[in-house]
């Protein structure tokens, strides 16, 4: 597909050529694009990216959309006047305005003949495998009927997501769950800047080929009045992303035409990983781990040599209360993590297996006993 929105055609050479031509796209949009100055829904906004989603799913294409906006969406209807402080409300709001929120996309995408179909996440959706290939089965359902999964944080139940608000890191997960070909985060700036835009001289970067060029950037975690996370979490998001072979675009709301027809507006940031497999992004990713093993100085090098699993052997201590198949951390002897892995045995049944041979372990404890505690396969390097 050469030019799936049927616009400008004439900006669709290098490196955003990737987004001009991408089959299925993940587009998320943040709480200051959606949100007027009164800190109600901004219904002309949702309007108009809805347009230049519909156009993109006309031209042939596949869009996933991530949506901010819950807590905005449920100040009028409770009355609120402006935006909830404290968590209760907060999650108050976004359970009355998640559901005017689907109302007002379900009503704008009639317009154009198509159906949404609404998937609330949670971080633990990303964490659990079952969970994770669950999320996974009924999005590619939802797409090969020609369906615009809608997807927000499950904000009623998640906390931490509220306060600490991961849509953009959860945009990314769900560029790589579903296999996407770009993924393209709309909010209230164009783009990526060399310093905060609210600084006089600050300047859009158009292109980052490698994240470390942008390393230096001075960027803030504080985003809009309404946003949360800032650009912290959205740098976060294109590390996840382009580190698992989706390029990604970053650019104001109402540049998202352009954006998708792979015009010159705010920043492209080019995949620099290759695609890895949807397992070893969940664990390196997960959102969460829920325990330690402290490994001696062979156990950590032959892990990090590369294709050692770890045994039984070389794990001197065990932190957290984790079951089978949860993603631990592993601590070098110095204290530093330096890989994240799929555990293959409760917590309470690894304190009498440890510093022991597996040989010693079958011979003593019977089959079953003698296995890896973090198979290779199940091994992350790195943090
Ligand atoms: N170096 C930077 N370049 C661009 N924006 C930045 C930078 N540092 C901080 N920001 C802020 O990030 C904000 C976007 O984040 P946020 O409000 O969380 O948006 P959203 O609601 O779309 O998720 C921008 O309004 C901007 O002020
Ligand atoms: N899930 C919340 C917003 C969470 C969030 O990540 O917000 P934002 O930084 O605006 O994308 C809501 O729908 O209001």
């Amino acid at each position: 597909m050469s030019d799936p929105t049927g616009e400008r055609t004439e900006e669709t050479t290098g490196p955003r050529a990737a987004i001009a031509s991408a089959r299925r796209v993940v587009v998320k949009i943040g709480s200051s694009s959606l949100t007027g100055p009164d800190g109600h829904l901004d219904v002309d906004a949702l309007r108009g990216v809805v347009g230049v989603l519909a156009a993109r799913q006309a031209a042939g294409g596949q869009v996933v959309l991530v949506t901010s906006g819950a807590v905005s969406a449920g100040i009028g209807p409770l009355g609120l006047g402006t935006r909830p402080r404290d968590l209760a409300t907060m999650q108050a709001a976004a359970s009355v305005g998640q559901g005017q929120l689907v109302r007002r996309y379900q009503e704008e995408f009639a317009a154009y003949g198509l159906q949404i179909g609404q998937i609330l996440l949670t971080a633990e959706d990303t964490v659990r495998r079952s969970r994770y290939r669950n999320a996974q089965r009924s999005l590619e359902r939802l797409l090969a009927l020609g369906v615009v999964p809608l997807i927000n944080e499950n904000d009623a139940v998640t906390t931490d997501e509220l306060k600490f608000g991961d849509n953009d890191r959860l945009a990314a997960l769900v560029s790589h769950l579903v296999r996407a070909d770009a993924l393209v985060l709309l909010t209230d700036v164009d783009g990526l800047h060399d310093a905060p835009p609210s600084r006089p001289g600050a300047r859009r970067i158009p292109l980052v080929t490698d994240l470390e060029d942008v390393a230096g950037v001075e960027v803030t975690a504080r985003g809009s009045a309404v946003g949360t996370g800032g650009m912290v979490t959205k740098l976060e998001s294109v590390r996840i992303a382009t580190g698992a072979g989706v390029p990604a675009v970053l650019t104001l709301a109402a540049h998202a035409a352009d954006a998708l027809a792979g015009g010159d507006v705010g920043t492209f940031f080019a995949a620099t990983g290759p695609r890895t497999s949807a397992r070893r992004l969940w664990i390196a990713h997960a959102a969460r781990t829920e325990g330690r093993l402290h490994v001696d100085d062979g156990a950590a090098r032959a892990v990090l040599g590369g294709r050692a699993s770890l045994l039984p052997a070389g794990v001197t201590r065990v932190e957290g209360d984790f079951d089978a198949g949860d993603p631990v951390e592993l601590v070098a002897p110095d204290g530093t993590v330096f890989a994240r892995g799929l555990v293959a045995f409760d917590a309470s049944d690894l304190p009498a297996l440890l510093g022991r041979s597996t040989y010693a372990l079958r011979d003593e404890l019977g089959e079953g006993y003698d296995r890896v505690v973090v198979h290779r396969d199940d091994l992350v390097l790195g943090r």
